[in-house]
């Protein structure tokens, strides 16, 4: 497996051993030794979920607070996304920057994004199925986000505005700097 740390500290790009042969391929999604020997830390697994989405479709920013904030390995298995982490752990350096990568079942890569980070993504193919495992479960009442297209962020999505759809939740959400996030 390679891995490789991103401009934002603790979020990397993995990138499983595909074994190929006249059947197909195999690669293993998580290993929980590899993942620790290449990264230096554990990610302990609590759910695991799958998203299909249309061409346009932006879910995100999002992250959990408190106490269910999660960290989220994510990979793309049908189509294309631009996958996006945001950091917003508060004494970090690199607050409000974002990191990108391009996530498909072609490149197989995985996004680790650790907890105190928003995660997003916008689907580029006709449709696209993301895989995603997180290290905490899901609760309704410590969702949260921040608007995709808060100007002080400034990420460059690549599509022009009226061609991406959004959550009825997703579009109220608040910028960075009128919410008070609670990790
Ligand atoms: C995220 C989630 C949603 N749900 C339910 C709530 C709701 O009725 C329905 C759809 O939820 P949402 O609109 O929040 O789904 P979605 O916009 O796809 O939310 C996801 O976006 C990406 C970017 C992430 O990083 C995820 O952690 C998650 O926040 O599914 C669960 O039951 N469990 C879960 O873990």
């Amino acid at each position: 497996m390679n891995a490789e740390e991103t401009n934002l500290k603790g979020c990397w790009i993995l990138e499983p051993d595909v074994f190929e042969d006249e059947r197909g391929y195999f690669y293993e999604g998580f290993n929980v030794e590899k993942f620790k020997k290449a990264t230096g830390f554990d990610f302990d697994v609590k759910q695991i979920n799958q998203s299909r989405s249309s061409k346009g479709v932006l879910r995100g920013l999002h992250f959990q607070t408190g106490d269910k904030a999660q960290a989220k390995l994510v990979s793309c298995i049908e189509g294309e996304v631009l996958d996006v982490a945001v950091d917003l752990i508060n004494d970090s350096p690199t607050f409000g920057e974002y990191s990108l990568v391009r996530l498909s079942a072609h490149n197989k890569k995985h996004f680790y994004i650790p907890k105190g980070m928003a995660h997003g993504f916008l689907v580029l193919t006709e449709h696209a199925k993301l895989m995603y495992q997180v290290d905490a479960l899901y609760s309704k009442e410590h969702d949260s986000g921040i608007i995709y297209n808060d100007a002080d962020i400034s990420i460059p999505w690549g599509m022009q505005d009226d061609q991406i759809i959004l959550s009825e939740k997703d579009k109220n959400l608040p910028t960075l700097k009128e919410s008070k996030i609670d990790f």
